[in-house]
């Protein structure tokens, strides 16, 4: 297991490789005080005791306003591309990046929901057990705050203590002062829901390297140490059913490099 772990740690591109815990946006006003991965999930993965962790998929789900920016910052971390024409997700779409954290493996599957009503339904039978939250918004749309609860008590209803974000986007539409008005309201907004604020943009690439690694790294602290408090006693009918989920997500990327899921017609 831990050769197989080593080698699947090392086919990662290096801009996958994670070994210092990256820094919060604000570090004075998130929820997750954190600046360094618990000593418990650094000792499991330098002894190669992260049981499972390696084998899993994480689930991130982005929720947000329709035309916020979703499917640009996901497209922007995925694949280094930004389109400034506007193509509206069409129920949803997932990407799966793989990591490696630690020197441990790490595969993310990032579902991309779309924004217009009609697909509300569709997008919200995907937030079931995600493992992280991002509400995006845009910070040159007042609108698109109002909305931030909402997506976020919606988003997080059936899921077990996920890690929470509220990204901000189109940050190179702004000036300086008016980027800081939005970002003292909204990180109110956070502080309150329990999550963290970032303020981005997909079109420049300003910090979404930066949000994804923290995003990933939060998300692999809270998977690893799940796994010690469990004592990794995880049933072989459990890895069994890791062990096929983790096959079929290599059978799509293979195949397609991107499964698009489409749910309805427009
Ligand atoms: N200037 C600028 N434009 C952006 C940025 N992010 C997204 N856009 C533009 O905003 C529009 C909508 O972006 P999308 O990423 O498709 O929005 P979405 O949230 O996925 O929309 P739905 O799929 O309909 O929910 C597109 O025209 C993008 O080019 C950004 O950071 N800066
Ligand atoms: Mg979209």
């Amino acid at each position: 297991m831990s050769a197989t772990r080593k080698i699947m740690a090392q086919n990662v591109p290096s801009n996958r490789v994670i070994s210092t815990f990256p820094e919060a946006y604000d570090p004075l006003t998130t929820i997750y005080k954190k600046s360094n991965f618990h000593p418990k999930v650094k000792a499991a993965c330098s002894e190669n005791r992260t049981g499972t962790v390696g084998l899993k998929i994480c689930k991130a789900v982005l929720v947000g306003d329709v035309a916020v920016g979703k499917t640009s910052l996901v497209n922007r971390f995925c694949h280094d591309v930004f389109d400034r024409d506007y193509k509206a997700t069409i129920g949803v779409d997932f990407e799966v990046e793989k990591f490696s954290i630690l020197s441990t493996p790490f595969t993310l599957q990032i579902w991309d929901t779309a924004g217009q009503e009609r697909f509300k339904s569709i997008a919200s039978s995907y937030y079931r057990g995600a493992h992280v939250v991002i509400v995006v918004f845009d910070i040159s749309d007042e609108s698109s705050i109002s909305s931030i609860s909402r997506w976020m008590t919606d988003a997080t209803a059936s899921s077990d203590h996920p890690v929470k974000f509220i990204v901000g986007t189109k940050k190179d539409l702004v000036s300086k002062a008016a980027c800081q008005a939005v970002e003292e309201r909204v990180k109110e907004i956070a502080l309150s829901l329990g999550a963290e604020y970032w303020s981005v943009s997909s079109k420049t690439g300003e910090n979404v390297q930066k949000f994804s690694f923290r995003c990933v790294s939060l998300t692999f602290d809270a998977a690893v140490l799940r796994e010690i408090e469990s004592n990794g006693q995880v049933s072989q009918k459990q890895i069994g059913t890791i062990k096929m989920e983790r096959e079929r997500t290599d059978m799509y990327e293979t195949r397609k490099g991107k499964m698009k899921v489409t749910c309805c017609k427009t």
